[in-house]
């Protein structure tokens, strides 16, 4: 139980009570919570007010023009919270229902790389010796726990639930994935934020915010509006829109790390595949770090002092968060080695689900191919169908042999979606199911070859139609191999 005057410290002309529990959902309603009637993409929440009073609700938080006045007067018990932002003043509400954050809070934005330096954070931090959690694509993790929430961005009752149930856990460094759609619905606008990354922006979710520059705008507010002024941001010099951001956090007095390769004040300065990953050289404040980052992947090079970045942004020791870098794992779905063919050819599961992802991926892997190199992928229905296309062309120009398939269909028809890939690399493979297309693929691998199966990365199950068919790229490989006789590697890793 908390005063509600505690949840809503602008509104002091209410009268006060007790709140049991804080919801945006009318069917998660018991007697003494507080409703926030949200409007959304597929109903009104404040078509649910009845419903959630008539399940005890003792407090409304709704637009202003969301119940009319004598809606209001029938139920004169009921406190009426009218805001124009309502979703936005929820997330304080539930952030000051559930009060308790960890001391250090970092957060991570872009396009592609979130999951990957929210995780490479949490590995520095732990290395550092700091009780660490992250929450994010791979759902909430904490020192000894993992909860799936199928979500980047939580809803703001689950993700404050998740701060405080970490602290609980003695966790006093977290780090969390700002998703475009959780920043533009303010799931996240309760969080203490102290250090946030952005990593890059190219071409995805236009299905939800139609133009690029909305896409930007999303992002852009966790430097505009979520973070306090005076707060420090990590940026990708080598972003071509890293000066609208820098512009951004300059206007709100934020302190910038910038990192790239040609110019920022972390700077990597050489770059060398090797056995087990790559050769890298740092500069940063007049000192040279030389290591070796056992990652595969140029492109995690940057991902991972991205993640360094956060760790000296929130007053984390410099010498020990670039010593750090020499212990990174692989985050789990991406560039993960998932085994090895008969004829030694090595095939590899990534989450590339962007044309500027499969982009990066395959040309990664290209100095590694010694024969060809050949990708399986689809694209999620539901989703962006402008990208579909590009990442067709992508394969086509990057890949030797394409295999198109289906990624998660969900309400779309999977043929269609093929079909639109397909106009991008009319000479790939066209074959539906995922499991034959990965098994085709490894049928025809030869010595030096090197096969990416994207876009599903980590995820365990398919979704066709609203129902989720339990999938794993890993164990559809594996089988695959199973049939040829196969080499697997070993079992794999939690990278966050
Ligand atoms: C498009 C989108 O983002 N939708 C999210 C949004 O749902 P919505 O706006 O469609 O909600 P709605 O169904 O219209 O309902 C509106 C309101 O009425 C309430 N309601 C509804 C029915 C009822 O009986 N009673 C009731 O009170 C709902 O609880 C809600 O508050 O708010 C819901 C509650 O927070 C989210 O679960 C839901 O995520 C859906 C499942 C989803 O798939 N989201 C994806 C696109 C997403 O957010 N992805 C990003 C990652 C993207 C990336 O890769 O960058 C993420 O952060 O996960
Ligand atoms: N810095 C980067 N630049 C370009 N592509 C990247 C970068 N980092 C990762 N990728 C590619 O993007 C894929 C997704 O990476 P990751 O899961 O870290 O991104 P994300 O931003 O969390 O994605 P999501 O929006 O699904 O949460 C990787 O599997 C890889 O193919
Ligand atoms: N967070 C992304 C993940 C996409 C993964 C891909 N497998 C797909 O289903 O499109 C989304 O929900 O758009
Ligand atoms: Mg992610």
């Amino acid at each position: 139980m908390i005063k509600l005057s505690k949840l809503l410290h602008e509104h002091t002309s209410l009268r006060d009570t007790d709140i049991a529990g804080v919801t945006a959902d009318s069917r998660t309603v018991k007697p003494g919570y507080l409703f926030a009637a949200l409007p959304g993409t597929q109903v009104d929440g404040a078509d649910y007010i009845l419903k959630a009073i008539k399940a005890g609700a003792v407090a409304v938080l709704c637009r202003p023009d969301a119940v009319r006045a004598d809606v209001m007067a029938a139920h004169d018990s009921v406190i009426w919270i009218r805001e124009d932002i309502p979703a936005q003043v929820f997330a304080h509400i539930a952030a000051r229902f559930f009060d308790q954050q960890p001391e250090t809070v970092a957060a991570v934005t872009g396009t592609n790389g979130k999951t990957s330096v929210a995780a490479f954070t949490k590995q520095i931090w732990e290395h550092m010796g700091f009780k660490s959690g992250s929450v994010g694509t791979l759902g909430i993790n904490g020192p000894d726990s993992h909860q799936d929430t199928g979500m980047t961005t939580p809803d703001p009752v689950t993700l404050q639930k998740a701060m405080r149930d970490l602290c609980e856990a003695g966790v006093d460094h977290v780090v969390f994935e700002a998703s475009s759609h959780g920043l533009a619905q303010y799931r996240l606008d309760g969080m203490n934020v102290s250090v946030a990354a952005f990593t890059n922006l190219t071409r995805d979710h236009f299905d939800y915010h139609g133009t690029q520059e909305e896409y930007f705008n999303a992002k852009a507010r966790l430097f505009g509006e979520v973070m306090k002024p005076g707060s420090v941001a990590v940026l990708n010099a080598d972003c071509p829109l890293v000066m609208e951001v820098a512009d951004i956090c300059g206007a709100r007095g934020h302190k910038v790390i910038t990192i790239g390769h040609h110019s920022g004040d972390i700077r990597l300065l050489r770059q060398q595949t090797s056995e087990v990953g790559q050769d890298i050289t740092i500069g940063y404040q007049g000192e040279i770090y030389d290591l070796t980052l056992p990652l595969v992947g140029s492109f995690q090079a940057m991902n991972a002092l991205m993640a360094v970045g956060l760790v000296i942004g929130s007053e984390g020791n410099v010498d020990q968060a670039f010593e750090a870098l020499s212990h990174l794992r692989a985050v789990e779905g991406r560039m993960e080695q998932a085994g090895r063919h008969k004829s030694g050819a090595r095939i590899y599961v990534d989450y590339a689900h962007t044309p500027d992802a499969l982009e990066t991926v395959l040309t990664a892997m290209r100095p590694h191919v010694k024969n060809k190199l050949a990708v399986v992928f689809g694209c999620g229905g539901d989703r962006d169908k402008g990208k579909r296309l590009i990442m067709g062309e992508v394969a086509a120009q990057f890949a030797d042999r394409t295999y198109v398939t289906d990624d998660n269909p969900r309400g779309e028809t999977a043929a269609d979606i093929r079909d639109q890939i397909m106009q991008g690399c009319p000479g790939a493979m066209n074959i539906g199911d995922r499991a034959s297309a990965i098994g085709q693929a490894i049928a025809d691998l030869k010595n030096g070859d090197i096969l990416l199966v994207a876009g599903k990365g980590h995820e365990q199950g398919q979704i066709i139609d609203n129902k989720v068919v339990p999938f794993d790229d890993i164990a559809e490989i594996r089988s695959a191999l199973a049939a040829a006789p196969l080499q697997p590697s070993p079992q794999r890793r939690y990278g966050a």
